[in-house]
């Protein structure tokens, strides 16, 4: 009988928000901001365009000229400009993105327009063959950005589109909250490393340490490979002491959470920390422990442990559960936890009596046509359970019906296959209960993917008139 009392889902999540501080702010530059958290406003020190600017390529005029022959008196050019004011009767020669000069207040293209001989004397002259209106074609002074306008807010994640609006204002330097610093060990006799072939008796490869990594770079943190701990109580104590040497915010452990006499995490926090919570309702995980370290000798500051169960789907599902939020919120997101999307699934699962699980799947978008109901029954028809070639409901032609997410299940769903999480975008949260969760039932999915790179369902999905 464990002696860790078996808390919900919610309930751990809530536990370790609650122990995870949002770390301070440091300075970056753009490049480095790409993924990061502001800790401050940014401000436009200055209106964009700087200058009314030329829509088009053509003739800066004035409007109220109208058709007619001109003189055409200079040039506006991006970049370079002649200085020529534009006095009624005049027009001057401009390309897109050029300061449009003073005394215009129109532009005209130059498909409207017709360029003349030029005279003995050499003057250019054009005949714009349709009266402008005032303002036409021209990017006033601030229409894109004003000056002093907030272009992105303390708490704004940066992305793409956000590392060229920040240089576009010239926040060159950022300050951008801390990421964390994550330690990621295995433990296990057994466990060799992924290199080891052939494999000697009773070895398995460490598929954790890898993954583990993977995940906490990929969620921007700074990750230390801390090895496989030997399943003795020294050596083991060893790997902490360097963990906290090392100066981890995180340290994530997989293995020896169990009840066998060989699993050593719990005592070892027990130990060295406070242990939270030791076991969760859910499945897989269940053995999911998580500890704070009072560092005194580091100023008194605290460090996490998530001890992660061995089994590698259950490692995967519970780092996405409750590492990746604390990981968010110590980088200064805001909401940390992982989204929820509804989805329908294409094939009958089969329910877990005695947790709730944490089902894997890859979600594919497609269409239900205008006037079709879902029903178990055309779900299953297009259902694949096999994770090698996930396929979903066909695409029907038009006319666009309701728009819809289906979940392909990843298969066989024991916690030692890990294939069991390849090309899974959501775990679906399937609730405890027995009997059969029949095809065409609507659940809700959290998002442990980008949804960018759901696979195509065969055919394609069908696309929008006019796109
Ligand atoms: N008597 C009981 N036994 C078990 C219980 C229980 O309640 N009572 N819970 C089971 C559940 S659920 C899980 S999950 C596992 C978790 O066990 P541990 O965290 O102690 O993990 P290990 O025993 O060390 O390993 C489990 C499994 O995973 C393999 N493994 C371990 N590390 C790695 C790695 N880095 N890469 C790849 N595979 C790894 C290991 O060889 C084992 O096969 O406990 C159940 N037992
Ligand atoms: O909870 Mo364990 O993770 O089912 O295999």
């Amino acid at each position: 009988m464990s002696a860790y009392r078996m808390i919900s889902i919610p309930d751990a999540q809530d536990i370790v928000l609650t122990h995870t501080q949002t770390l301070g702010a440091v300075t970056v530059g753009l490049s480095g901001a790409l993924g990061r958290v502001l800790a401050e406003d940014v401000r436009a020190p200055d209106s964009l365009p700087p200058f009314p600017a030329s829509i088009k390529d053509g003739y800066a005029v004035v409007a109220t000229d109208g058709a007619g022959e001109y003189l055409v008196i200079g040039e506006s050019r991006a970049g370079q400009l002649d200085n020529v004011p534009v006095r009624p009767g005049t027009v001057a020669y401009i390309t897109t993105g050029a300061p449009v000069p003073e005394g215009a207040d129109a532009v005209v293209q130059v498909e409207d327009t017709e360029r003349l001989p030029s005279g003995p004397d050499g003057e250019h002259r054009v005949h714009i063959k349709k009266a402008a209106k005032f303002g036409q074609d021209i990017r006033p002074v601030g229409s894109d950005i004003a000056e002093g306008d907030i272009v992105l807010k303390a708490g704004e994640l940066v992305g793409v589109a956000e590392i060229g609006i920040l240089a576009t204002v010239g926040a060159v330097h950022l300050k951008v909250h801390s990421t964390p610093k994550v330690g990621v060990l295995s433990t296990g006799d057994e466990v060799v490393d992924p290199s080891t072939l052939p494999l000697g008796p009773g070895q398995i490869r460490d598929a954790n340490r890898a993954m583990l990594l993977a995940a906490a770079a990929r969620a921007g943190a700074e990750v230390v490979d801390l090895g496989v701990a030997r399943d003795t109580e020294g050596h083991l104590e060893g790997c902490l002491a360097t963990a906290i040497e090392r100066g981890l915010d995180v340290l994530v452990t997989s293995g020896g959470v169990s009840m066998g006499d060989r699993d050593l995490i719990k005592p070892l926090l027990e130990r060295q920390g406070t242990i939270h919570f030791g076991r969760v309702r859910m499945k897989p995980g269940k053995p999911l422990t998580f500890a704070t370290l009072t560092l005194q000798e580091q100023g008194g500051r605290k460090m996490l442990i998530f001890g992660l169960p061995g089994n590698p789907v259950s490692s995967f599902v519970c780092f996405n559960l409750v590492v990746l939020p604390a990981l968010r919120k110590m980088a200064g997101w805001a909401s940390p936890e992982l989204r929820r999307v509804a989805a329908r699934l294409t094939s009958d699962l089969k329910l877990d009596p005695e947790r709730p699980e944490y089902h894997r799947a890859t979600l594919q978008w497609s269409l239900v046509p205008a006037g079709t109901r879902t029903s178990a029954t055309s779900a299953t028809a297009a259902s694949s359970d096999d994770s090698t070639s996930p396929s979903g409901p066909q695409p029907q032609p038009q006319p666009l019906g309701a728009c819809e997410l289906w979940a392909i299940s990843t298969g066989n769903q024991i916690s030692s296959r890990l294939l069991s999480a390849r090309s899974a975008n959501a775990l679906l949260e399937i609730p405890s209960a027995s009997g059969i969760l029949p095809a065409g039932s609507l659940v809700s999915a959290l998002l442990i993917d980008d949804l960018g790179g759901m696979p195509v369902p065969p055919g394609g999905v069908a696309t929008t008139p006019g796109f």
